[in-house]
C-alpha cells in the first residue's frame, strides 16, 4: 500500500481569532492536489479548534496540539482525548520537542498519551527528534529509537500513527537537515520498525519531516524515499503553505 503524502502544520501559540480566519480564508481559496494525493492537516491553538473545524475546507482535517494521558477528571488546564473525540476533531499531535523540552515530558509519558489517545479513536502524529548535542555526539539514531520504542512498547496498531521526524536543531531556526540529512534518519528509523514492530508497520507507516520546511526546500525534501511529507510551524502561518502542500506531486512524478 502507498503511502499518502501528508502535510500537517502546526500553527503553535499563535494568532488571534482574525488572523486564524485569514490563515483559513486562504487554504480554502487554494487549488491544491486531490485527497487521493494529499492528506492535509491543520493544528491550531486549543480555543480556536472549534472555529477552524467549522469553517476549514472538507477535504483538510483539523488536529490538536496535545491531550491528556488518561480519561479526564482533575487535571486542571488539560484536554481529554474524549474531548476531543466529542467535538469530532481526529488527530493530535503529542510528543512534540518544545512539550518535552519545556515541560518535561518523558519518552514514557508520551508513549502513554499516544497510546491513550489511539484507544480513544484519535489519529497521532508522534514526535521524535534529536537535539543538536545528541547530534554532534553520534546519538542521533539511539534517541529517535528510544522515543519510538516507548510508543512501540504500548501501541500494537500503528495504522492510525503518522511519525514526525523533527530534529530539534533545526525547529525554527531556519537551519534545514539536508535532503540526506533527514532520508538517512527516515530510513533508518524504518528499519527500526521493520526489526523491532514489523515489515508491514515499516512499510505503511507514513514518516513526516519538520522543521524549517519552507516553500523553497520542500520539493526537495519530499522526493526523498523515506519522506512521506512534513509537519510545518512558522511556514504553515504563511501563503506558502499551499506550496508545501503541492510539493505532494514530486512524489507522483518519482
Ligand atoms: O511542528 C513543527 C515543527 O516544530 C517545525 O517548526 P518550523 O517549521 O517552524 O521549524
Amino acid at each position: 500500500m502507498a503511502r499518502k503524502f501528508f502535510v500537517g502544520g502546526n500553527w503553535k501559540c499563535n494568532g488571534t481569532a482574525e488572523e486564524v480566519k485569514k490563515i483559513v480564508n486562504t487554504l480554502n481559496e487554494a487549488q491544491v492536489p486531490s485527497q487521493e494525493v494529499v492528506e492535509v492537516v491543520v493544528s491550531p491553538p486549543y480555543v480556536f479548534l472549534p472555529l477552524v473545524k467549522s469553517i476549514l475546507r472538507p477535504d483538510f482535517y483539523v488536529a490538536a496540539q496535545n491531550c491528556w494521558v488518561k480519561k479526564g477528571g482533575a487535571f486542571t488546564g488539560e484536554v481529554s482525548a474524549e474531548m476531543l473525540v466529542n467535538l469530532d476533531i481526529p488527530w493530535v499531535i503529542l510528543g512534540h520537542s518544545e512539550r518535552r523540552a519545556l515541560l518535561n515530558e518523558t519518552n514514557e509519558f508520551v508513549g502513554d498519551k499516544v497510546a491513550y489517545a489511539l484507544a480513544q479513536g484519535l489519529k497521532v502524529i508522534a514526535c521524535v527528534g534529536e537535539t543538536l548535542e545528541q547530534r554532534e555526539s553520534g546519538s542521533t539514531m539511539d534517541v529517535v529509537a528510544a522515543q519510538t520504542k516507548a510508543i512501540a512498547d504500548r501501541v500494537s496498531n500503528w495504522s492510525n500513527v503518522v511519525i514526525a521526524y523533527e530534529p530539534v536543531w533545526a525547529i525554527g531556526t531556519g537551519k534545514v537537515a539536508s535532503p540526506a540529512q533527514a532520508q538517512e534518519v527516515h530510513d533508518e528509523l524504518r528499519k527500526w520498525l521493520a526489526k523491532n514492530v514489523s515489515a508491514d508497520v515499516a512499510a505503511t507507516t507514513r514518516i513526516i519531516y519538520g522543521g524549517s520546511v519552507n516553500g523553497g526546500n520542500c520539493k526537495e525534501l519530499g522526493g526523498q524515499a523515506d519522506v512521506d511529507g512534513f509537519l510545518v510551524g512558522g511556514a504553515s502561518l504563511k501563503p506558502e503553505f499551499i506550496d508545501i502542500i503541492k510539493a505532494a506531486e514530486v512524489k507522483k512524478s518519482a
